[in-house]
């Protein structure tokens, strides 16, 4: 069910659209695209905006492709065709995403959910889970109206419940695990590339 939402084809987002004061990158010598995953406030925007300008590559945000392609927010896709709508067309958008060589990919945090999502998660490159406490993650979202899971009488105690429910899935698909904790975004960032400069691909 598509109800009236849009579904268009849009280029992918750069990771600095003007290139202007961007320090020299650092390539990882192989083009496997790199898929973060992790819980809301995990990080994966953020640090995956950095992480794919530190490295020279694109950075695509799956939430962001998405309400791109549909021309609304995250939050109306879940209004106007519940989460079972949105789950549809994450995993339409991940299959194409997934295939491209050389991105770094900020996943939504649910996109585990699907057997199939971590099915092309796992075959197609590299996957790292940003992990976090539940206490930070929710110091980290708690005052963000964005996240429509969120928005009910207890947020904490569903943040925890989804945590929970999600730490194994996302786990199962982890090539890398990278405790974010509490250090700055710069400093992840930083050892974050030196993982993935050590990572050994399996082919
Ligand atoms: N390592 C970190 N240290 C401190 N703050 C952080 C860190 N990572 C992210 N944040 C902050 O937490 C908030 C949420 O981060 P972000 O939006 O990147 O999470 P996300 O994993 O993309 O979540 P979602 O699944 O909802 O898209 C942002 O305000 C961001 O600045
Ligand atoms: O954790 C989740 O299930 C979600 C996280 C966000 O990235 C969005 O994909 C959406 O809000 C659902
Ligand atoms: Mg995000």
């Amino acid at each position: 069910m598509n109800g009236s939402l849009r579904f268009d084809a849009v280029p992918a987002q750069s990771s600095d659209p003007s290139g202007a004061d961007a320090p020299a990158a650092t390539p990882l010598p192989y083009d496997n695209p790199i898929f973060l995953v992790g819980m809301m406030g995990a990080g994966k925007t953020t640090i995956g905006r950095h992480l794919a300008r530190s490295l020279g590559r694109e950075f695509v945000d799956l939430d962001l492709a998405l309400q791109d392609r549909c021309g609304v927010r995250v939050a109306t896709i879940f209004e106007i065709e519940g989460e079972a709508g949105f789950r549809r067309r994450e995993t339409s958008l991940l299959d194409e995403y997934s295939r491209c060589p050389g991105i770094v990919l900020a996943t939504g945090g649910g996109a585990v959910l699907a057997p199939e999502n971590r099915r092309y998660l796992k075959e197609r490159g590299v996957v790292v889970y940003l992990r976090a406490s539940g206490d930070e993650l929710y110091k980290r979202v708690a005052r963000d109206r964005n996240r429509p899971l969120l928005q009910t009488e207890d947020p904490r105690g569903r943040l925890l419940d989804l945590l929970r429910q999600r730490e194994p899935l996302y786990d199962e698909v982890a090539g890398l695990v990278f405790d974010t904790g509490s250090m700055p975004v710069s400093q992840a960032v930083r050892a974050l590339i030196s993982l993935l400069q050590n990572y050994e691909i399996s082919s």
